[in-house]
């Protein structure tokens, strides 16, 4: 009745207002999540000075505990703070940890010689990862709340709005990423500073610092408005007990004299209710099914490390444009919000006239995807490795002083450095472009202008007699980038169109194979495969330890190719359920009579064992009254 009443007082067009304060949060937060980690795994190798390897291993690490995290955040609100009050806390920490990395990143708080780099890095590496970690209990925790709690603002009739405001939920994802990951790179690439200019990853940490607080702020206003379930208790726990009591059991009874019973899990049926069972039977044969998927997100989440570090390597010049290396990941979220419609209306109803385009064959499609786009990344290294020198570092330059004086040497936010009679400077870092260096000494000074292309690295000699411009002669140490970041585009295509039929469809698979009361558990078991994916990374990197680029990418996209064999195959015997289906049949149990409740009892299990072995149905629609027999 509360929430009846609740709902009704508060609707425009149909639609709960409360919904729109949630799509507000998830964009602002989408917006900080994605934006921070744009410029992430750049600001481990520049700022702390890691190397690509290190950088990559933390970047993933760090993503795989954002989706181990979405389990404790299910336990929390579900067993003890409810989903409202879970989603602010966790928010309050996910702030605190996006500020400590917009602090960690203030070079001046350490730079005790105002040389521009920090002297106590010790203390940066471990302010990020206190605040890496905290942003990881923030956005994990509340990653399975938010969307379910979207979803409870609409009652049982209000299938279709609840279904829109789905869309409009990753619509938001991807208009919150899109935006981010425009806008932290430009920040990055400014230069800030209290005594020196260096790279402003602080503010390229602190807005989404901002967006995180605009997004709670955002949360508690529509405060009033919302439906607030009571937590139901955890059911996550009911399963694992379940589960442990049913292995044990069977452990017990292992003799001859005891009668097998027709799946493993019956042996819980002497302490545990048969509709748990059922539903557990049917989550952990959807959780098998899970076992394969790991592998796709390992090769998906190194757009943001590997793909990035690559683009580094390469001419970001488009014209009237110039495009930073960690903006090319802005190609994923431009390419979802133009896909999805497209597929939706287009592709899929096209490929459905000629074959059942089932969603387990959309993922495993979205699988070859993945592993094509990193075929496409082995090219495109192949390419850059032609054009690529190894010393000295690359965007770099020194300057040779050849004059009988010291000398000074800067350009708007560089200060090269004073530079000894007959000595050398230090390389120093500059953008891309027109630069103009002044060079002055005690008695003269002048302007020395040279244009820098992507990733190129210049000695300058300054003569004895020094006049300037046409006296200073520059020696190339390495070419400007020539490999151009267009270059990236095909297989940013594929794993988007990859993504777009594998995560999209499999979000969309977990929820209609799941009982409703594990809906979580399923939603949980799938952001699990996004943790073990980035894991994944971490091992083979490790283990394989290649020494080329592309000959990485290549053995990832062929133990994608492997794996997507294994589960076109564990597909190939899945059967489709309709969960609800299922569990009526053991609903009518409390109704009827001793006699009928054992008949329907014997129905319902028939009917999971029809569906375990693979004569059931799934409708993919659940208005529709026409159920189709569907395999794979
Ligand atoms: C921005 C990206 N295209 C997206 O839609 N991300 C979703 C799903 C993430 C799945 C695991 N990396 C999101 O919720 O952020």
């Amino acid at each position: 009745v509360k929430r009846s009443s609740t709902l009704n007082n508060n609707k425009v067009l149909g639609y709960p207002i409360s919904i729109f304060f949630i799509v507000v949060n998830e964009f602002c937060e989408r917006f900080s999540y994605y934006g921070m980690r744009a410029v992430l795994v750049l600001y481990f190798k520049y700022f702390l000075r890691w190397d690509n390897d290190l950088a990559t291993s933390i970047y993933h690490t760090f993503v795989a505990l954002c989706y181990l995290t979405p389990i404790l955040g299910a336990i929390i609100a579900d067993s003890w703070l409810g989903k409202f009050k879970t989603i602010i806390y966790l928010s309050i920490v996910y702030a605190i940890g996006q500020v400590t990395m917009a602090v960690s990143a203030i070079h001046d708080i350490t730079d005790k010689d105002r040389d521009g780099t920090p002297d106590n890095m010790t203390f940066h590496v471990a302010m990020s990862m206190v605040g890496l970690f905290l942003i990881a209990l923030g956005t994990g925790g509340i990653k399975p709340c938010v969307s379910a709690f979207g979803g409870d603002q609409f009652s049982e009739h209000q299938e279709k709005q609840r279904r829109t405001f789905f869309s409009v939920f990753y619509l938001c994802i991807n208009g919150g990423s899109l935006l981010s990951t425009i806008i932290t790179p430009i920040l990055r690439a400014q230069e800030c500073g209290i005594y020196t200019q260096e790279k402003c990853y602080s503010l390229a940490f602190g807005v989404p610092a901002a967006l995180m607080v605009v997004a709670l702020v955002v949360f508690i206003v529509g405060s009033g408005m919302y439906y607030k379930a009571e937590p139901q208790g955890n059911i996550m726990l009911d399963v694992c007990k379940c589960i442990g009591f049913a292995i044990s059991n069977r452990v017990r009874h292992r003799g001859k004299q005891y009668p097998k019973r027709k799946h493993w899990m019956d042996w819980a049926e002497d302490r545990y209710d048969k509709l748990l069972i059922a539903q557990i039977k049917m989550v952990l044969k959807v959780l098998f099914l899970y076992i394969p998927l790991p592998m796709f997100w390992t090769l998906f989440d190194q757009k943001g490390s590997r793909w990035t570090l690559q683009a580094t390597t390469m001419d970001g010049n488009f014209g009237a444009l110039v495009i930073q290396p960690d903006q090319m990941q802005t190609v994923n979220p431009i390419l979802i919000l133009t896909l999805v419609p497209i597929m939706d209306s287009l592709i899929y109803p096209l490929i459905q006239k000629c074959v059942n385009f089932t969603p387990l064959r959309r993922m495993t499609v979205g699988m070859l995807m993945a592993a094509i786009a990193f075929v496409c990344a082995g090219l495109v290294q192949i390419e850059i490795d032609k054009t690529l020198p190894t010393f000295p570092s690359a965007s770099q330059s020194q300057f040779v002083n050849g004059m009988g004086m010291a000398l000074n040497v800067s350009t708007p936010g560089v200060y090269v450095g004073l530079i000894d009679s007959s000595y050398y400077s230090n390389y120093s870092l500059v953008n891309n472009g027109k630069i103009i260096f002044t060079i002055w000494s005690d008695t003269q000074a002048c302007n020395y202008s040279r244009e820098f292309g992507f990733g190129s690295s210049y000695t300058f000699y300054i003569p004895g007699n020094l006049v300037c411009q046409n006296d200073i002669t520059a020696t190339e140490d390495i070419k400007p980038n020539t490999a151009h970041m267009a270059l990236q585009i095909p297989q940013y295509f594929f794993i988007t169109a990859g993504e777009v039929m594998f995560s999209v469809t499999g979000l969309e698979f977990s929820y209609s194979q799941a009982p409703n009361n594990m809906k979580a558990v399923l939603q949980a078991g799938w952001l699990l495969t996004v943790a073990i994916g980035n894991f994944i990374v971490l091992i083979v990197a490790e283990v394989a330890k290649i020494p080329e680029q592309w000959a990485e990418y290549i053995l990832f996209a062929s133990l994608l190719i492997v794996v997507c064999v294994i589960f076109s195959i564990m597909a190939h015997f899945y059967t489709y359920i309709n969960p609800a289906e299922i569990e009526a049949q053991f609903m009518k149990k409390g109704d009827d009579n001793d006699e009928d409740d054992k008949k329907q009892l014997q129905k319902g299990m028939e009917m999971v064992k029809r569906n375990s072995t693979g004569s059931h149905s799934y409708d993919g629609d659940d208005d529709d009254d026409e159920r189709k027999k569907t395999k794979m």
